[in-house]
């Protein structure tokens, strides 16, 4: 059984195919180009930009990782509070210099809520966080991910909160699928969406996904190509 197959088994919508454009993005290999520790070090406002948050250890740069189609790309760990930065990657082969911008960015962010490291560092993982996704005007839509055995929590619904006082757009990504039963997962899906029908800035309709068997990542693909208004240079 396919990927695709078991995913629309599990109750999702079926995935709306990927156009060629998208497909040749997210297959032309990713490289990271910052981490960034603190907000002075952001790159300047270019390239539009998707951001991965989550608790910590949601798995996070594991997706992104899957999406790229790049295991190692996003350093990722058993331990919550791997990624410990804002880590920048855009598609190769762009120089970076005026006229030869990567055409998007996607951004990993540190975990928030339980890691295990130092109580300031986390504090100020979260603190940069929070700035980033309030005041970033090039960052187009958050993808807020959510373990799929442990649904939305307080955390992230204050997050979301956040989000939606400072209106940017976000949309909630279940991760680790593989983990529970498709029924299961077909109830959280429909659960988690009811839940954020009143949010102003939430996106509707709510993904579910596995890094482990590639599970969603078409439709996450395309999400992402459409939120940066991707257009292939002609
Ligand atoms: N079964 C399963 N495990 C996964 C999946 N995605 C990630 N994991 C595991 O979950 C753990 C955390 O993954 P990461 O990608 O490092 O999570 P993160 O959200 O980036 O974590 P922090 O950077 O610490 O906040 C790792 O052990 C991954 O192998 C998945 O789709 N299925
Ligand atoms: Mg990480």
């Amino acid at each position: 059984m396919s990927a695709e197959t078991e995913t629309q088994q599990a109750g999702e919508t079926p995935a709306p195919g990927i156009s060629r454009e998208t497909d040749m993005l997210f297959r032309r290999g990713f490289v990271f180009i910052r981490g960034v520790p603190s907000m002075k070090f952001l790159p300047p406002e270019g390239p539009h930009e998707v951001a991965f948050a989550g608790r910590s250890n949601v798995g996070k740069s594991s997706l992104i990782n899957a999406l790229v189609r790049h295991k190692g790309l996003a350093r990722t760990s058993n331990t919550p509070g791997r990624t410990q930065e804002l880590n920048y990657f855009v598609p190769d082969g762009y120089s970076g210099k005026d006229g030869d911008l990567p055409p998007m960015a996607i951004v990993d962010m540190p975990g928030y809520g339980f890691a295990k490291a130092p109580k300031p560092q986390v504090e100020a993982w979260t603190k940069l966080v929070f700035d980033y996704l309030r005041g970033r005007v090039t960052l187009k839509r958050v993808y807020v991910l959510i373990d799929s055995r442990h649904g939305l929590k307080e955390i992230d619904e204050e997050v979301l909160g956040l989000l939606d006082k400072a209106a940017v757009s976000y949309q909630i990504v279940l991760t680790k699928a593989d983990k529970i039963k498709a029924p299961a997962l077909t109830k959280l899906v429909e659960e988690t969406a009811k839940k954020i029908v009143r949010r102003p800035a939430a996106f509707p309709v709510v993904l579910a996904t596995s890094s482990e068997k590639g599970w969603g990542l078409d439709e996450l693909r395309m999400a992402i190509s459409t939120a940066v208004e991707y257009e292939p240079a002609r």
